[in-house]
């Protein structure tokens, strides 16, 4: 099976800083994989070249065959709508409510028509449990139900791969548990998902493969009871003595 996306010698240079050094990796269909390291690794810089929201400057990322370094802006519109993305920070639009807030994207970029927008819209509310906030304005949203709107409003252009960029970090901690149980019943229903997170009962329990960032590069790649168990670098066992 070919993999979804193909990452080859991927870098990315802020000025004078290598932040990504020649990365290499490869996703597959169902993954789910947690990618972990210590703050200022590179996880989000990675995670935001994989859908060109930051350009490398260096190497691929092949997606379902596209090297997207050497797609036009127009293509990259397109191919974003396959590569859903959930922010810290959700990112909604302050001045709609939740369904337009959901609707707005699959309407202009993928042309579907209002009512078949809504209907989705609405089921995939019910999914994460807000069918009651269609009309609301996400000022009147805890932030757990806000970053749950933004997983259904990425979800609505019927993404083939999910990426998160620590979707818990900014939640109280009571909201956290709702926010990771729609993302394991994500995973459960065999979407393809990177997630940068700083939850390590999530990554141990819920995903299939544990990428360890460090230096601007993926040091470790296994599977999470031998990540957890038996970390092989040095540096994952550093990071790991200090998160545990
Ligand atoms: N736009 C930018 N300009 C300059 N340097 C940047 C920029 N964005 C990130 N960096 C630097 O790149 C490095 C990696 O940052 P990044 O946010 O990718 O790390 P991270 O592993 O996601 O960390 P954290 O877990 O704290 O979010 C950091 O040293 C950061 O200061």
């Amino acid at each position: 099976m070919e993999p979804i996306i193909k990452v080859e010698n991927l870098s990315k240079q802020f000025k004078n800083n290598l932040i990504l050094n020649h990365v290499n990796a490869n996703v597959n269909k169902g993954d789910v994989i947690s990618l972990i390291g210590p703050s200022g690794a590179g996880k989000s810089t990675f995670l935001r070249c994989l859908n060109m929201l930051g350009k490398p400057t260096g190497g691929k990322v092949i997606f379902n065959g596209k090297n997207l370094m050497t797609s036009s802006q127009k293509e990259l519109i397109h191919l974003r709508t396959h590569l859903g993305m959930v922010f810290q920070s959700f990112n909604l639009f302050d001045n709609k409510t939740v369904l337009d807030n959901i609707t707005l994207a699959p309407m202009k970029v993928n042309h579907e028509d209002q009512a078949e927008a809504e209907k989705k819209a609405y089921q995939l509310l019910k999914m994460v449990g807000l069918a009651n906030k269609a009309h609301v304005y996400p000022y009147s949203l805890s932030g757990g139900q806000a970053q749950r709107v933004a997983i259904v409003r990425a979800l609505a252009m019927n993404p083939e791969v999910m990426l998160f960029d620590e979707p818990t970090s900014a939640l109280d901690p009571e909201m956290v548990g709702d926010v990771l149980r729609v993302m394991q019943n994500l995973a459960k229903q065999g979407m393809t998902m990177i997630i940068v997170t700083h939850e390590m009962e999530f990554a141990k329990n819920v995903s299939n493969h544990i990428w360890f960032m460090d230096h601007g590069n993926i040091q470790e790649k296994s599977d999470p009871k031998q990540f957890f168990n038996h970390p092989k670098t040095k540096d994952a066992q550093t990071f790991l003595s200090k998160v545990l």
